[in-house]
Order: structure tokens, then C-alpha cells, then sequence
């Protein structure tokens, strides 16, 4: 599938921004971005729901409509949208007749391991087991892309954890998977490439390892007192934070900087801590550093 060039504006607000992205076949993507980065309205574009004011979207050599009309691309409604009192596999039912070519419903149910739901109604059924549901009408039509908008926001870490099985099972079919999260570990975690948008643009793109190599600011922290300004022209450092007697440097290159201060005799209580992505996204999407 890919976005080319797409941009969308509400009123004053550039919710995207001259936006490319392309996912190849199998991939799973995150699209991971602050709130009102402009994740949704990406989705929303990319499933034909926000017309874009300018830009192409083609999934599977379609537009949007005709590739969901398709079966080829499966979205999951977002919090309600589960109709009560019928039972799960009804609804799955449901969903699946306004296909073409639906794959059989016992096979959705066991791919978002609701197997042993499908008697019970659907109004009666926890936060995690509804969105399991949820996931199971994305999956309905047999989806070869299937996008995800905030799938695990509302649910607990057990909850979340189970979602993720069901996905992993998913991804190891061959299905195309995007989502977006606000969970930095579940993008690291979960995908094989992860997206960050800030503003509506894309602001890196890369494994979770490169996005971290990218911005790759270790913070090496020692103890000091008295001026300590000068520590901030040491090699590698962008960056200098003092808390009470402790200096951190956020350093590019720390093998550098702490050979450094060990030459000037300034590596009392040593500490260094590598980079995880949440220092990764902090820095991409903030204009402080890099
Ligand atoms: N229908 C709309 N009308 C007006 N402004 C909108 C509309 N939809 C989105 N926006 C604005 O566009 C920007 C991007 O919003 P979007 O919901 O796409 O971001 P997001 O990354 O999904 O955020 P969140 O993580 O909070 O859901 C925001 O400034 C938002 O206020």
C-alpha cells in the first residue's frame, strides 16, 4: 500500500502534511506519534473515510473504497460498534456476508482467539474480549492489510498482552499490519518498522533499533560540583542537564565522552544509560536536540 504526497487540513490545522509512506507486503507497521500528530487522519485517509485535499492512496493497485469494498483491507471500529444482544459469532457472521469471498467464520474466531466466545453475547463481555471481537470484524472479510487506529488504548496490560498474541498470529500469516499506538514499547515490541509523525509529517522511519541509533543520545552521568559548563564542550555531547550534584551529558558518541572525562579526572560515580526509544521519541518530536 502507499500514501503519496497526501496532505489534509482542517481549517488553520495541517493534520497531514505532504505525507509518503509505503508498506510492503507482510510488513507490520507502527505509526507512533504524540496526541494530534495526525495518525488518525492518516488512517482515515488511507481507509477512504477523510478525503484528502491533495495526494494519491493505492492499496493493492485500488483506491481506498473498492480495496475495502473488496475484503482486501480490514479496519477495526473503534470503541462501540458492537451491536447488543446478538452473540459474537452472529456478529462475525454479520460482517463477513458483506463479503464477496469470506474466509469461514470458525477460522476468524480462532485467529483473534475468540473461539470460545462465540455463544456469548456480545454486550456481556469484557474490555479485552470486545476488542478481540473488534479485531475479529477486521479480520472478517479475509483482510491482506488490516489497520489498526489505537487498538490496545483502552485495555489492561493483560488485555494488551492477549491482543498482541492474536496480531503476532496474524503477522505470521503474511498479513500486512499497520497500527498506531501511543505505547513507545509497543511499537518497539510489536513491529518491524516503526513510523513517527509529529505535525503531520513523517519525522523518522526505520527498525525500532534505528530509530534509537538515529537519535542514539546515551546520557552519561557523573558527579560534580563547582562550574560545570565546560563538561558540555566534552566530544560527543549535545546536551548538558544538571540535577542538584549530578551532571548528565547526552552524549552521540559516549565511548568519546567518558574517555574524555576520565582524562580530565571527572568520572566520579560514572554512570551511563543507553538510549531506549522513548529518549528517541522525545528528541524526534521535540526541537530541542539534533
Ligand atoms: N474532523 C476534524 N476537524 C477538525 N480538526 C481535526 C479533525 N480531525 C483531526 N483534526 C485535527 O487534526 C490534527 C491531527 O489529528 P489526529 O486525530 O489525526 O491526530 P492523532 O495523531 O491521531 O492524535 P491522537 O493520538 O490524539 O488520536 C489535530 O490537531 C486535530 O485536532
Amino acid at each position: 500500500m502507499s500514501l503519496e504526497s497526501v496532505t489534509k487540513t482542517f481549517g488553520p490545522v495541517r493534520a497531514v502534511d505532504d505525507l509518503t509512506l509505503a508498506i510492503p507486503r507482510g510488513q507490520t507497521v507502527a505509526l507512533l506519534g504524540p496526541n494530534g500528530a495526525g495518525k488518525s487522519t492518516t488512517i482515515g485517509v488511507l481507509l477512504g473515510l477523510v478525503p484528502p485535499d491533495s495526494g494519491r492512496v493505492s492499496l493493492f493497485g485500488a483506491g481506498p473504497e473498492q480495496a475495502v469494498r473488496r475484503g482486501r483491507v480490514g479496519a477495526m471500529p473503534q470503541e462501540g460498534g458492537l451491536i447488543p444482544r446478538v452473540t459474537v459469532r452472529e456478529l462475525v457472521s454479520f460482517v463477513a456476508g458483506t463479503y464477496a469471498a469470506p474466509p469461514p467464520v470458525d477460522q476468524t474466531l480462532e485467529l483473534a482467539r475468540i473461539s470460545d466466545l462465540a455463544g456469548r453475547r456480545v454486550d456481556k463481555l469484557s474490555g479485552g474480549q470486545g476488542q478481540r471481537v473488534r479485531f475479529a470484524m477486521a479480520l472478517a472479510g479475509g483482510p491482506d492489510l488490516v489497520v489498526l487506529d489505537e487498538p490496545t488504548a483502552a485495555l489492561d496490560v493483560e488485555a494488551r498482552r492477549e491482543f498482541w498474541q492474536s496480531m503476532r498470529g496474524l503477522a505470521s500469516r503474511g498479513t500486512t499490519i499497520l497500527f498506531s499506538t501511543h505505547y513507545l514499547e509497543e511499537a518497539d515490541e510489536q513491529a518491524d518498522r516503526v513510523v513517527v509523525v509529529d505535525r503531520g509529517r513523517v519525522v523518522a522511519d526505520g527498525s525500532s533499533a534505528e530509530i534509537k541509533r538515529v537519535v542514539a543520545l546515551t546520557t552519561v552521568s557523573v558527579t560534580a560540583q563547582g562550574e560545570v559548563q565546560w563538561l558540555a564542550t566534552l566530544p560527543g555531547v549535545r546536551h548538558l542537564e544538571v540535577t542538584g550534584d549530578r551532571v548528565h551529558l547526552r552524549s552521540g558518541d559516549p565511548d568519546a565522552t567518558v574517555m574524555a572525562l576520565a582524562e580530565a579526572g571527572a568520572v566520579r560515580d560514572l554512570e551511563v544509560t543507553p538510549a531506549d526509544l522513548e529518549d528517541a521519541f522525545m528528541a524526534l518530536t521535540s526541537k530541542e536536540t539534533v
